[in-house]
């Protein structure tokens, strides 16, 4: 039988090959490329739902939020926490020695602890029979997803493969810097430090290492961070950044970079400043999303001009049976929504439910920056342009947290509450200060539901929280914008 196969081999070396090909295509139900937030998450569900799933992931399980975003990045903030407090220990009484920081020891139980993740999100997707591919996917243009040579064809397809952080192209020395991977990759804390950016990543890390003690410039093109907030959270964490220990330099260009002799860098602005000595310097610019390697051009999806997937409100691609979801498609770069859209979308495909899709509206999100912001819906401008100025009430309120009446160190809350028409329905919430991460959540539920003022009103407060001030605000003014 043998012999006979290789003499029809070499007598019809083409037909073999493709009928190999063929009987080696492994079929699925679902194949879902990208083993983070919104791959695991639907891949997960979809099993729930008995079809037969596989998932294809080239790096460590958890996708970004695991291993290089959410995860240790909220193990900092809370080590830059107790910082914070450990400032403050005096006010309350405590008569503490400090011996100093080992970020040695934090990297190191962070790591252990994101390893335990690694093995759970295996754990959790074999236990729940989803077949796990490991390597690299593209497309061919048979329509079949390539991992190691072996081809793999799924009845749909979902691709949440995520993306990167940016690094310039256009300045000299740009690669002598790190990105957001790399800071979870520092072995020290640095003695000096240049993050360049303005937004969330920027802000979040040069706040940790300026808690914790190092010397932080922060860079920024314009005169304040957070651009895309709400104009009033865009100041007052502004004014945080000035005031606080970073060394904020506003309207600043990077220029070049340069290594010393010594193995710092010199950063040169295109404004003329050089900052010298420089241990680590941190691009925090943006993310370019993973869609170039999948050779998307062999089955036909469309991406926009910065590479992220273009989808319907239903996560569908311009091919039929090839669906994406999470930061590769560029909306609301956020964890909760990669997961909340990746499982609504199993439950479209698999369970018969035909309209179950996330809506990308009343988001609520927080920047765990010194202090915190926390968002959710409107901001002033945009309710302004939806209902009107007219229609629009603002309430305010800027307060000095208890916390804080004791403590040589103020540290003000502003929250701010957007409210639209006549029945004044709540449609926006801005608040930048101590505990609003933790304060959110519910009230998105609120806004969700479509509460309006008055429900806030007729909610009697928790005393003493912060989180009182958003059912007894009072005096609404129209907007000023
Ligand atoms: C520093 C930082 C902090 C963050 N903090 C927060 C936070 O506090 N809260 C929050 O909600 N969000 C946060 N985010 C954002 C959050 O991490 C992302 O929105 C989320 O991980 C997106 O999930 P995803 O499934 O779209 O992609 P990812 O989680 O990035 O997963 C994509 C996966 O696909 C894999 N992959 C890529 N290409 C291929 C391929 N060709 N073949 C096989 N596998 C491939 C990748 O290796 C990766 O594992 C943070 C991000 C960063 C960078
Ligand atoms: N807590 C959370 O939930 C977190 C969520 N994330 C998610 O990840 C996404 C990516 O984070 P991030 O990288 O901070 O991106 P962001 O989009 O939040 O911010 C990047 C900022 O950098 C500035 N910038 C852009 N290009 C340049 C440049 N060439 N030189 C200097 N500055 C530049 C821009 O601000 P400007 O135009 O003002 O200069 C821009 O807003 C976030 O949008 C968020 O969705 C990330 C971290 C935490
Ligand atoms: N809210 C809690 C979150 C704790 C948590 O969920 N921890 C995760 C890791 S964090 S991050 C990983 C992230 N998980 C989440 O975002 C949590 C999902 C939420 N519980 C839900 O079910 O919707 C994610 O990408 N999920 C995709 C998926 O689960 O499908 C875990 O697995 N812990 C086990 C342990 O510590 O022993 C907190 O902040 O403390």
């Amino acid at each position: 039988m043998g012999q006979l196969l290789s003499t029809f081999t070499a007598f019809f070396p083409k037909s073999i090959s493709y009928l190999r090909t063929m009987s080696a295509v492994k079929e699925f139900d679902y194949l879902v490329i990208g083993g983070g937030s919104g791959g695991i998450a639907s891949a997960r569900r979809a099993r729930e739902f008995n079809v037969s799933v596989a998932l294809i992931e080239n790096q460590r399980l958890g996708g970004t939020c695991v291993n290089v975003g959410c995860v240790p990045k909220k193990v900092m903030y809370n080590t830059a926490l107790h910082a914070e407090f450990i400032r403050d220990h005096a006010d309350y009484g405590f008569d503490v020695k400090y011996n100093g920081f080992s970020w040695p020891k934090v990297k190191a139980t962070r790591d252990a602890y994101i390893k335990r993740l690694n093995g759970l999100y295996e754990s959790g997707l074999t236990g729940s029979k989803v077949e796990l591919i490991r390597g690299l996917a593209s497309f061919d243009s048979d329509g079949t997803v390539v991992v190691n040579g072996q081809k793999y064809k799924g009845k749909n397809t979902l691709i949440a493969v995520g993306g990167t952080p940016t690094i310039p192209t256009d300045v000299p020395g740009a690669n002598l810097g790190i990105d957001s991977d790399g800071f979870f990759e520092l072995e020290d804390l640095p003695k000096k430090t240049v993050v360049v950016g303005a937004g969330y990543i920027a802000l979040e890390i040069a706040g940790v290492l300026a808690e914790l003690g190092s010397e932080t410039h922060m860079l920024i093109r314009y005169e304040q961070v957070l651009r895309t907030f709400d104009h009033t959270i865009s100041e007052v964490a502004t004014e945080f950044v000035d005031k606080g220990p970073i060394k904020l330099h506003k309207k600043t260009h990077v220029k070049s970079v340069e290594k010393n002799a010594n193995g710092t860098l010199k950063v040169t602005t295109q404004e003329g400043q050089v900052i010298d000595d420089v241990n680590t310097l941190i691009w925090a610019i943006g993310r370019t999303p993973l869609s170039a390697r999948l050779n998307l051009d062999k089955v036909g999806v469309k991406t926009d001009s910065a590479g992220h997937i273009i989808v319907d409100e239903y996560q569908q691609t311009n091919v039929p049976g090839i669906l994406s979801l999470g930061d590769v498609c560029g909306k609301f770069l956020l964890t909760p929504v990669a997961i909340a859209a990746g499982r609504r979308l199993s439950h479209r495909l698999f369970n018969g439910e035909t309209e179950n899709r996330l809506e990308y509206k009343n988001i609520a999100t927080v920047v765990f920056s010194h202090p915190p912001v926390g968002v959710v819906g409107l901001t002033e401008k945009e309710a302004v342009a939806k209902y009107g100025k007219d229609n629009v009430l603002i309430y305010k309120s800027k307060f000095n947290p208890l916390y804080f009446a004791m403590t040589t160190y103020k540290e003000p809350c502003t929250m701010k509450l957007i409210t639209a028409g006549p029945e004044e329905k709540v449609v926006g919430i801005h608040m930048i200060g101590q505990g609003v991460d933790e304060m959110l959540q519910g009230f998105a539920v609120a806004v969700t539901l479509g509460g309006t003022k008055k429900d806030f009103d007729r909610t009697v407060a928790i005393h003493p929280t912060g989180a009182e001030e958003l059912v007894t605000m009072r005096g609404g003014v129209k907007s000023q914008l």
